[in-house]
């Protein structure tokens, strides 16, 4: 074993864990995977049988408290995450969790609090925007002033279509449009004060009753406002990107080239006189070899990068009072805890 180096187990392997695996064993510098675990026992260990030394544990709980596990990923569906993460902290282990930190804002502070007590930060939450080089670069711009004061951003959130039929109207602001809670509040730099979803006349591509594409305003605690669109039955590919505006200019990440743009549906599947990514693992996976390089370089030195618990917790609080307004239609306040007093 090389000096240092960390020893991580994955917690879930379905879709985006078993992907993480794989990058943590190929291409990721100073970390071995050397456990895995799935309620779904199977498929964890045909995974652990694909590595050299990685251990297949059947309870996620125990993976955590193994002596030669060091740091955790958790890629286990939103719900398990709380249980999960709170035992990392118990254990005095870093982790980087997936998003969403957790299901709701109350749960999510039961972590920011723990974490808190525990007296040291362990928490990265899986917002791989943060680390795509064009979503950087477009912080660094705004946050170096060149253009202006940011008055406002404008963000397009499209999937070619979603796997589950129990993806609900929900699910749409608590797992897509969170990306977008993240990356408003990392461009500005500030919170975000209240969200209104609205509900377009759905794609007869969604499922009977879901809402699909929504429409979502935030405003900024500075006064900038955000308009998002999230469509994830688009049939086309995978298109995300984020334009801002400001004072002194514009600028966007995520467009491709230049020249006239349109999507149809297609074969290839997806064009625009080059190709649309088909999803998330093929757009954003240099973002997430990054993040993951990151996390592991920042384990390795006692420090937390990225996203952190706040960031969760502030991001499932808009994405709650998200939930409201879909229901309402109407723009609805989002209360956050002190920052540091917790209360
Ligand atoms: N950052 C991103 O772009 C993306 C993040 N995600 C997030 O990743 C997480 C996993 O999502 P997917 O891989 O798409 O789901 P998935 O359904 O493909 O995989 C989830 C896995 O977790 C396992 N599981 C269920 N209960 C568990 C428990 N109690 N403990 C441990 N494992 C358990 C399931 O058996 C399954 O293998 C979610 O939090 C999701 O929001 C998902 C897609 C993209
Ligand atoms: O996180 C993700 C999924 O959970 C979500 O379902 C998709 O809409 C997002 O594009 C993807 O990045």
């Amino acid at each position: 074993m090389a000096e240092n180096e960390l020893r991580v187990g994955v917690i879930g392997v379905g879709m985006m864990g078993a992907d993480h695996a794989d990058r943590l064993v190929h291409r990721v510098a100073g970390a071995r995977l050397v456990a895995v675990s799935d309620p779904d026992t199977a498929r964890a260990a045909a995974l652990a049988g694909r590595y050299d030394g990685v251990r297949s544990v059947d309870d996620p709980l125990a993976l955590v408290a193994d002596d030669e596990v060091d740091a955790v990923v958790i890629a286990s569906p939103g719900f398990v995450h709380e249980e999960q993460v709170l035992a990392c902290i118990a254990a005095g282990k870093y982790v980087l969790c997936e998003k969403p930190l957790t299901m709701d804002s109350e749960s999510s502070l039961r972590v920011l609090r723990a974490e808190r007590e525990a007296g040291k930060e362990l928490i990265q939450v899986g917002f791989m925007r943060r680390f795509d080089p064009q979503y950087a670069q477009l912080q660094q711009l705004l946050a170096s002033g060149d253009l202006g004061r940011t008055l406002l951003l404008h963000n397009t959130h499209r999937n070619k279509s979603v796997p589950n039929p129990e993806f609900r109207s929900e699910m749409i602001v608590r797992d897509s449009l969170v990306h977008e809670v993240d990356v408003a509040r990392f461009m500005f730099g500030q919170e975000i004060t209240t969200i209104q979803v609205l509900s377009p006349a759905p794609t007869s591509h969604a499922c009977e009753g879901v809402v699909d594409p929504q429409v979502a305003l935030f405003t900024m605690a500075g006064g900038g406002v955000v308009s998002n669109e999230v469509f994830v039955n688009c049939q086309v590919g995978y298109e995300v990107r984020c334009e801002a505006v400001s004072e002194r200019g514009t600028a966007i990440a995520g467009r491709p080239q230049s020249g006239l743009y349109t999507t149809r549906v297609g074969e290839p599947a997806g064009s625009w006189g080059g190709t649309v990514d088909p999803d998330f693992i093929a757009r954003f996976g240099l973002a997430y070899d990054l993040e993951f390089q990151a996390w592991v370089d920042a384990t390795r030195r006692g420090e937390v990068v990225g996203a952190t618990s706040w960031d969760g917790y502030a991001s499932t609080a808009v994405c709650e009072a998200g939930m409201q307004s879909l229901a309402s239609g109407q723009p609805v306040a989002v209360t956050l805890v002190d920052k540091e007093t917790l209360t």
